[in-house]
């Protein structure tokens, strides 16, 4: 697995000082109030484990898993959900995690969704941003990391499901996506 990397972008204790921080941050953000964090599976669950651990607030969560990669490089522009919340989002302070915000076409889906159903505040908090990628007009309130235009892996990031068990971030290879 290691030997399809690149390059490490981002090391395991780079994030995870940089978690703590924005765990610091959105501690201050949510004082006095409960928000419902949710969590875009599939890549967001490694973030989303670490990111509540250093929240001091009280915080519920829910859990809701969108696809439109698929096995490619590319954003197929279609966000299909595969798993929705089992919480009502209505009247909440709604906090989404996500991994990476790349074309934006998945973010924009969610919040357009969540506005819909009555969210008191939706806010978002992703650990990696790739601004080059955007097809939409799109900017998370938090930000972990900016990245090159290159696709990642590691870190709940997969290529074709696989690499998300890896700690730190790297640069696939590219002859892996176009053998
Ligand atoms: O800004 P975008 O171009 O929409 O890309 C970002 C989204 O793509 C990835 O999900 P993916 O569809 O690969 O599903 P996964 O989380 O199960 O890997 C990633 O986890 C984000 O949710
Ligand atoms: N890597 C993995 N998954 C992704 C990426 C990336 O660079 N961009 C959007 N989904
Ligand atoms: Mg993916």
């Amino acid at each position: 697995m290691q030997n399809d990397i690149q390059e490490i972008l981002i090391s395991e204790e780079e994030i995870q000082q940089r978690i703590r921080e924005l765990g610091a941050q959105l501690s201050e953000e949510y004082a006095g109030r409960t928000p419902l964090v949710i969590c875009v599976l599939k890549g967001a669950f490694i973030f989303m484990a670490d990111l509540v651990k250093v929240i001091t607030v009280p915080v519920e969560m829910d859990f809701m898993a969108v696809s439109s990669y698929g096995g490619t490089t590319k954003s197929s522009g279609i966000v299909k959900i595969i798993k929705d919340l089992d919480t009502s989002v209505e009247g909440r302070d709604v906090l989404i995690v996500e991994d990476i915000i790349d074309s934006g076409l998945t973010l924009s889906y969610l919040i357009d969704m969540l506005q819909g159903r009555n969210a008191a505040s939706i806010k978002v908090v992703t650990l990696f941003d790739k601004p080059s990628g955007r097809a939409v007009t799109l900017e998370a309130e938090y930000t972990g990391f900016v990245i090159p235009d290159a696709f990642l892996v590691g870190y709940g990031l997969d290529y074709a499901e696989l690499y998300r068990n890896l700690p730190y971030v790297g640069v696939l290879k590219p002859e892996i996506y176009t053998k």
